[in-house]
């Protein structure tokens, strides 16, 4: 990518112990947690952000977001000089907001999900000079997150057996497959993971093209856009990689980010947890047992992170879910 001095940074491979004994397989984590904003947005937004003011197009940012994208728009613009408007949707935490604005960003709060945020950061970022930043619909954001998967085929040496990712819109997704086309990992299968009540990939392959789900009725907010980029069906249809679309409850999911702080004391959002359930809940071993997956030998989880998440917050999910 043509963006020199990149505000994202590199993270590690862990091998993690307990997720491998608990398995038996050899789980590796791509700690995209670690990214400064705290989730792997950073890798995407700053690129976006980054390339068009190296193109002189970029005085004012403005990025509707349901938290994450938010944050890693205002961390980058903040490092750049440049203002930053983050609109957020009602059903964000009043803390992001107070993060945003350490950050210097000036926030907006606007509609029920993040779609109708969207709609007024779109009319917001008309004035010239303005530059929209989208949560995950733009290949500048994709061809920045396909950089975890270039460091991680550097870090791994070997070839996973599977990769293990969320969705939420899909530009995470995109990244991956990007990522791991330009490594040579076009023929490791992809599990695709999602929260049920923020399924708009599961209905979008169901329905055979996009749709648009009526509400986002999961704990995992930041899965919660009403309808995925469509590439990613391109991509689903191509199948190199192959990709298996897993669905997970929301106890599933913060069930997982409650083993996971107590395996390796991370916080991390429902979001990523509908990954970390793939081990925890045993999905990758039901897909081998169904004859999906052939080889499950070792498998990269991408541990994507989310920043909407606190200690207080995880006693409350905990009681919520009796956990
Ligand atoms: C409504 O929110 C969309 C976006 N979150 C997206 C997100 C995802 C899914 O990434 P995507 O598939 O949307 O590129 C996974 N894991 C975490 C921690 C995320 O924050 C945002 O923050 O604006």
């Amino acid at each position: 990518s043509t963006v020199r001095d990149k505000l994202y940074i590199e993270t590690p491979v862990l091998h993690s112990f307990p997720l491998s004994d608990l398995t038996g397989m050899k789980v590796y984590l791509k700690l995209d947690n670690l990214q400064p904003p705290g989730s792997f947005k950073m890798r995407g937004i700053s690129h976006l952000i980054q390339k068009a003011a190296q193109n002189g197009t970029c005085e004012h940012v403005y990025c509707a977001s349901g938290g994450n994208a938010g944050l890693a728009a205002a961390f980058a613009s903040k490092q750049l000089g440049i203002p930053c408007t983050i609109i957020l949707p009602v059903t964000t935490p009043a803390f992001v907001a107070d993060s945003l604005k350490v950050l210097d960003a000036e926030v907006r709060v606007h509609g029920e999900v993040y779609d109708e945020a969207k709609n007024l950061a779109l009319e917001l970022s008309k004035q010239c000079g303005s530059l929209y930043v989208p949560a995950f619909e733009h290949p500048d954001i994709w061809e920045g997150h396909s950089s975890m998967i270039v460091e991680a085929a550097r870090q791994m040496q070997v070839k996973p057996d599977v990769v293990v990712v969320s969705v939420g819109g899909g530009g995470l997704l995109n990244g991956v497959i990007q990522g791991m086309r330009q490594v040579g990992w076009d023929d490791v299968p992809v599990v695709a993971m999602e929260t049920h009540g923020a399924h708009s990939f599961d209905a979008a392959i169901k329905a055979g093209e996009v749709v648009t789900l009526p509400a986002i009725t999961s704990v995992a907010k930041t899965l919660g856009a009403l309808s995925v980029t469509p590439s990613i069906l391109e991509y689903y249809k191509e199948a190199k990689p192959p990709i298996i679309n897993c669905l997970v409850t929301d106890k599933e999911a913060v069930s997982a980010c409650v083993k996971f702080s107590d395996d390796h004391r991370f916080l991390v959002e429902p979001a990523c947890g509908a990954s970390l359930a793939a081990i925890y809940s045993e999905v990758i071993l039901r897909l081998k047992e169904e004859g999906k997956l052939t080889k499950a030998s070792s498998v990269l989880v991408i541990v994507c992170g989310g920043a909407i998440v606190s200690s207080s917050v995880m006693e409350a999910w905990k009681l919520q879910y009796q956990l």
